[in-house]
């Protein structure tokens, strides 16, 4: 399909793209390259210019780049009301609501008022609603931006949850990082044109090699526990062992630095860090072993 607004230039042209269920699509792209025209397409919001979109399943859940409501309805009044708008109960729409705002941990409690809320807890509330109903597609916009840490494992279980149960997730993302840790395939969007992204490029790629680092964590120098993680769900975290000192992990060398800003975020103390490949024989727990301490 291809894209335009009036008489202005094509924002997309000739798109040919598919979604398979039990996947996580990507799409990457910079500002203003035409990831959320295109996700507006994908959900039925916007309709292309010429082509179609086939076989969109029936319920699709949707969560946009802004949700920034000026309401004083509360964040369960809310979504009580959108899963009665989605065929649901009023009891089992609230029911539904609470279990997802408490996964979610929206900060300052259900009975906020929506334009009191953060950005992050805003978003919080739109992936909410986007999940009232189990999605077939679910599509996502720029998720991660505006999340915290612990959300973010939070979003990324969600995501697991809906491919593996036959749905389809759609997200875009600027950050090629992200994509690549989070996306079963990744399109990428420049310029109008949105193309399937082959192997990474560089020496390593026809070994499968990525450099890693392999980081060990310990609890935090000032004696206080320090916050639990889903380490497994972080950007880059391709292996993950915990013991009674601390938790040893191997993450992709591009989401080293973010990683260990987050543990110390979470009260958790580096010892090593070390780099490696991620099909390096060692295995994270070998690090300890070494002579980097
Ligand atoms: N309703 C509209 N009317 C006219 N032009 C629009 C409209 N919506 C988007 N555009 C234009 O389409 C282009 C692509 O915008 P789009 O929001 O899809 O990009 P994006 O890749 O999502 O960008 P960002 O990462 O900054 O959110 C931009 O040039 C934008 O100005």
């Amino acid at each position: 399909m291809s894209k335009r607004y009036g008489r202005g230039d094509w924002i997309l042209r000739d798109v040919d793209v598919e979604a398979p269920a039990g996947e996580v699509v990507a799409f990457a792209g910079g500002n203003g390259s035409g990831k959320s025209t295109l996700l507006r397409i994908a959900v039925g919001l916007s309709r292309p210019t010429r082509g179609t979109v086939a076989a969109r399943p029936p319920v699709v859940g949707y969560v946009p780049d802004r949700f920034s409501p000026n309401e004083r309805m509360s964040a369960a009044a809310y979504l009580t009301h959108m899963g009665r708008v989605r065929g649901l109960t009023t009891s089992a729409a609230s029911a539904r609501a609470d279990r997802l705002l408490d996964r979610l941990a929206l900060v300052g409690g259900k009975h906020a008022t929506l334009r009191s809320l953060s950005k992050g807890n805003a978003q919080k509330v739109a992936l909410a609603q986007a999940l009232l109903v189990d999605p077939g597609l679910l599509v996502l916009d720029e998720p991660w931006s505006g999340l915290d840490a612990d959300a973010h494992g939070v979003l990324a279980e969600i995501m697991t949850e809906v491919a593996a149960s036959g749905g389809t997730v759609v997200f875009t993302d600027h950050r090629e990082s992200v994509t690549r840790a989070r996306a079963t395939r990744t399109y990428t969007v420049s310029k109008g044109h949105v193309s399937l992204r082959g192997p990474e490029p560089g020496p390593l790629a026809t070994t499968g090699q990525r450099p890693a680092s392999d980081v060990v964590l310990a609890a935090g120098r000032d004696g206080r526990a320090p916050q639990a993680l889903a380490w497994e769900q972080l950007d880059g975290v391709t292996a993950v062992r915990r013991d009674v000192t601390g938790v040893r992990l191997r993450v992709g060398r591009e989401s080293t630095d973010a990683l260990l800003f987050t543990a110390i975020q979470h009260g958790w103390s580096v010892q090593t860090v070390t780099e490696t490949t991620t099909d390096h024989h060692r295995t994270p727990d070998a690090a300890t072993n070494g002579d980097t301490r």
